[in-house]
């Protein structure tokens, strides 16, 4: 099960946050941040619920700042998400171009309390050498050549490709590429983010615009102002929003649920999607003028099976001495490497790490071998006598889907029945 840590020295806030969110992962509650050290070490946790203030009267955010340095310098650190007062924006923009993934002011609507540490549980960190889009293939050599040539300029790019190919570290490297590069990059997963609440999380609020709206908040848009506006999964975007979302990027402002004062806004959209381009190209899905706006250019991610042994086996160089933490890392065995090169990894590098990561933790021998990276490898098993086993049970579902779906965690998800956050923390838990 995943693991959330929140680190806030008011009792009641840290007890409010742990209730709202014991069904997502298990949660730990630290009230110090010299007890924040030892909890890390511990609990290895998947996201750091963050309070930025720490000395009673405090409010500028220091303390809370220095910790986020602190936590992001640790070898794969959580997913930190802030929280901040309402009047503390400043700070929270500051947090995100320090390395957080999100914020949330307190008071928070519990919805979006969830819907933002889900998002954050779903796109936990990437490994350090984040940003370093590895692969020497000639399909990651052009795209490489692509993120340089169309970083400088102003333009929305959209990013196609399967789940777990990259595309958020497209999104990072278009960013850190640009003119924007010290303005926020703020992302939004348009997948874990309930209906209801996709406007207001991306336009902002006024107090009691809603039912659930207890504070005014600004939206993504102007939270990530001077900076860039990562829409992930922008496929799962309803309709409706769509026309909105338009009429931001072409008048270049935004109009606050519940307000009728438009803000003037100063981001570069970059937009990215698992979906294959027929379904996007779907008008019964997708606003066709608001697929122009958003794809000046289109950069597309090559799958991992389709970039080479080469690609491969330098990903698990990488993230096999990752995770070793600085012990040296066992070597390959030479008949493991030939199969995890002709492996079809569905679910891309992000399959890739996590099979680095368990070889990592259970491998016994001198050497990795195939099955210490638990990986199912695609033959036909002989028929089985049907099992009542419900862990294995589901673990069989979720391959099952997963194979249907061709990889597309979406599509899977949809074939269960769950969230595409609740398929996440499943692949997880099977190590999938
Ligand atoms: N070329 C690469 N080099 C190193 N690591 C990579 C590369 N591509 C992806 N990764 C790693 O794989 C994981 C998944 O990447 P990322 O989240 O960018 O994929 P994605 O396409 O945005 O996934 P999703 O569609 O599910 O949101 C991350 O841990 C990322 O650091």
């Amino acid at each position: 099960m995943p693991g959330i840590l929140i680190l806030d020295d008011d009792p009641d806030v840290a007890l409010a946050a742990r209730l709202a969110l014991r069904k997502l992962a298990a949660v730990t509650v630290r009230h110090s941040p010299d007890q924040l050290a030892a909890a890390l070490d511990e609990i290895r946790p998947d996201v750091l619920l963050l309070d930025m203030n720490f000395t009673p009267g405090a409010s500028d955010g220091a303390a809370g700042l220095a910790l986020l340095r602190e936590v992001l310098a640790w070898c794969d650190p959580p997913t930190v998400v802030v929280m901040t007062a309402y009047a503390g924006v400043e700070l929270a923009v500051q947090a995100l171009k320090d390395g957080a993934v999100d914020f949330i002011t307190k008071p928070w609507a519990n919805e979006r309390l969830v819907a933002c540490v889900q998002a954050a549980l779903a796109r936990r960190a990437p490994a350090p050498a984040v940003g370093e889009l590895l692969g020497d293939s000639a399909a990651m050599q052009g795209l490489r050549a692509q993120i340089a040539q169309v970083a400088p300029s102003e333009a929305s790019v959209l990013i196609l490709g399967e789940n777990g190919v990259g595309k958020e570290l497209v999104a990072r490297a278009l960013h850190r590429a640009s003119r924007r590069a010290s303005g926020p990059l703020l992302a939004v997963d348009m997948g874990s983010l309930p209906e209801a609440l996709v406007e207001s999380e991306l336009f902002g609020h006024r107090l009691g615009s809603f039912t659930d709206a207890r504070e005014s908040r600004p939206g993504r848009f102007v939270a990530a102002a001077g900076g860039t506006l990562f829409l992930d999964e922008i496929g799962n975007l309803p309709l409706a929003s769509q026309a909105k979302l338009l009429a931001a990027l072409e008048r270049r402002e935004v109009t606050p649920l519940g307000s009728d004062k438009p803000v003037p806004v100063d981001v570069r959209v970059l937009a990215a999607t698992n979906m294959a381009e027929s379904e996007l190209f779907d008008a019964r899905r997708f606003r066709p003028d608001l697929l122009y706006r958003l794809n000046t250019v289109v950069l597309r991610v090559p799958p991992l099976r389709e970039r080479g042994a080469g690609d491969i086996a330098q990903l698990l160089r990488h993230y096999l001495a990752h995770f070793a933490q600085g012990r040296p890392a066992r070597d390959i065995d030479a008949g493991a490497l030939a199969r995890l090169a002709a492996y079809r990894w569905p679910g891309n590098v992000r399959e890739l790490r996590q099979a680095c990561e368990r070889a990592t933790l259970l491998a016994r021998g001198p050497l990795f071998t195939f099955p210490d990276f638990g990986l199912v490898a695609p033959t036909v098993a002989a028929p089985e006598e049907p099992t009542l086993d419900l862990e294995r049970r589901e673990r069989e579902a979720v391959q099952a889907a997963l194979a249907q779906a061709d990889g597309n965690i979406s599509q899977a998800a949809k074939l269960l029945g769950v969230s595409r956050a609740a398929l996440y923390r499943r692949l997880d838990k099977h190590g999938l």
